[in-house]
């Protein structure tokens, strides 16, 4: 199970946006550990305080600073304190991992050998610190964005309070890993803060940090960092509270008012007590991944967009995109496959310009041989309609991007039928739906479509990426 579906389950099962720190920190220990065996004594407080939250947090955070400060013995505390926390309960590794050079490395034993599930990075290196960490799928890292320090303001809020970098780390890092795999590290006092990187990022699932620091106004903070569900925040549990005898009991209190905030927030902002969406949380569409990385790409989306008929759609689809991520385009062509293994064809077709590359990779996967009815013919040269050989005669099928009215795809079925050419089959990834496969039908063509543009838009509304307003622009549309 990766990283995301095992915090949520946590989330869920515990009720619970609460992690906990687990810092063998000397100078935090309680007295009553005190012993001439220091690792011994900070052993037994981080079992007690295990043992006495893991019914109440969704996630645990060692911090392995702590641990190395205490040398070799540290490191071996550390692997103990691996092996008490719950196997269905997430660590997240709190490293600030930052030099790009032991990155490859460090990767692998943190995931492979310690088998932690997320760690946590500077961005300073950039995407290419991040990446050998996401090359691990089930595996997830958060960039620490800001910190409470501060000293630390100097840097953050420079150069300007309306364009600070910490928000320039926000907007670039969203651009380094899905949701699923990225998440934010957000230490601050301040819900403004918490509030604006919610804005930016409405996807991320946040960590908060130092929230306590100036006595946290919980409220303020879970109405700035929840994400449009209630959830995507995860919250620290106080330093002070884990060196409490009674922690169960003052963790589950604490527990039970966030649950409570919670629930009024969520209350609060449900704006829309008579319309119901017809979506079924239960059922997850198979392509449900493939879709919300299209979408975390900008190849989807929403907004008022004029169609070249005139048309304002509440959605636009911008499928050229998917040739800069080989990763989505490898699963973008899987799924041409899936279709096009049941039909009966010669030659292969993409119209241009758009499906090119599609086309051309399922060519290549298929090995058949590819053609191309052209958009506009050249004055000069060769002077060719469809570009690549054929014989006429030959069953085309054509491989198009998304079906709005019908139109470009048809004219070039159309192009590659003066040539001679037997088009049957029209393959696309996106149906608009709203009655255009039955104009190809009445065309003398099938179509066949990845997805439809409403399993899209509900996908993406049942994952938390489109808000109501969006999801009923369509619904209305
Ligand atoms: O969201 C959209 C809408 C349209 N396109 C482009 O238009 C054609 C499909 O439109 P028809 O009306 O069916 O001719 C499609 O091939 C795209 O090139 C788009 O990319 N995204």
């Amino acid at each position: 199970m990766n990283f995301f579906d095992k915090l949520n389950r946590n989330i869920l099962q515990n009720q619970s946006l609460l992690f906990v720190g687990l810092d063998p920190n000397p100078e935090m220990m309680p007295t009553r550990y005190e012993s001439e065996d220091i690792i011994a004594g900070l052993g037994e407080w981080l079992e007690f305080i295990i043992s006495q939250t893991s019914d109440f947090v969704c996630a645990y955070k060692p911090t392995l600073g702590f641990y190395e400060a205490l040398g070799i013995p540290g490191l071996q505390l550390l692997q103990k304190t691996l092996t008490a926390i719950p196997s269905h309960i997430p660590v997240i590794l709190d490293a600030k991992h930052s030099d790009l050079n032991t990155s490859n490395i460090f990767a692998r034993t943190v995931f492979t050998e310690w088998q932690v599930d997320a760690i946590t990075l500077s961005p300073y290196t950039g995407q290419d610190h991040v990446v050998p960490f996401l090359v691990y799928p089930d595996k997830a890292v958060f960039i620490l964005c800001c910190t409470s320090n501060p000293g630390a303001e100097a840097l953050q809020q420079y150069p300007t309070k309306e364009s600070p970098l910490y928000l320039q780390i926000v907007k670039e890092s969203k651009n380094w890993g899905t949701p699923e795999q990225l998440g934010l590290e957000v230490g601050t006092t301040n819900s403004e803060v918490l509030a604006t990187i919610r804005g930016i990022a409405p996807e991320r699932i946040i960590m908060a940090r130092s929230i306590w620091a100036e006595g946290a106004n919980l409220r303020q903070i879970l109405e700035a960092g929840l994400n449009t569900n209630g959830d995507g925040l995860l919250i620290p549990v106080p330093q002070d509270m884990l060196g409490s005898p009674q922690l169960s009991q003052e963790i589950q209190s604490l527990h039970t008012e966030i649950n409570q905030i919670k629930t009024e927030i969520i209350h609060e902002n449900s704006t829309c007590s008579v319309w119901f969406s017809d979506v079924c949380l239960l059922n997850q569409h198979p392509q449900q991944n493939l879709i919300l990385q299209l979408y975390d790409i900008g190849c989807i989306m929403f907004g008022n967009f004029v169609q070249a008929s005139g048309a304002v759609f509440p959605y636009y689809i911008d499928l050229r995109k998917i040739i800069s991520n080989p990763q989505v385009f490898n699963q973008v062509l899987t799924a041409y496959e899936e279709i096009l293994k049941n039909l009966n064809f010669d030659r292969l077709a993409g119209i241009p310009y758009g499906s090119l590359p599609t086309a051309t990779g399922l060519a290549l996967r298929l090995n058949c041989p590819m053609i191309f009815p052209r958009k506009e013919v050249k004055a000069h040269g060769t002077r060719r309609v469809i570009e690549g050989n054929f014989h006429p005669g030959e069953i085309v099928v054509v491989v198009d991007d998304i079906l709005i009215s019908g139109k470009s795809v048809m004219e070039g079925a159309e192009k590659l039928e003066s040539a001679g050419l037997n088009v049957n089959d029209i393959v696309v990834f996106i149906d608009h739906e709203q009655g255009v496969k039955d104009r190809l039908q009445q065309n003398g063509y099938r179509g066949h479509a990845v997805l439809t543009i409403s399993e899209i838009t509900n996908t993406l509304y049942q994952a938390g990426r489109i808000n109501d307003e969006q999801f009923l622009a369509f619904n209305e549309s």
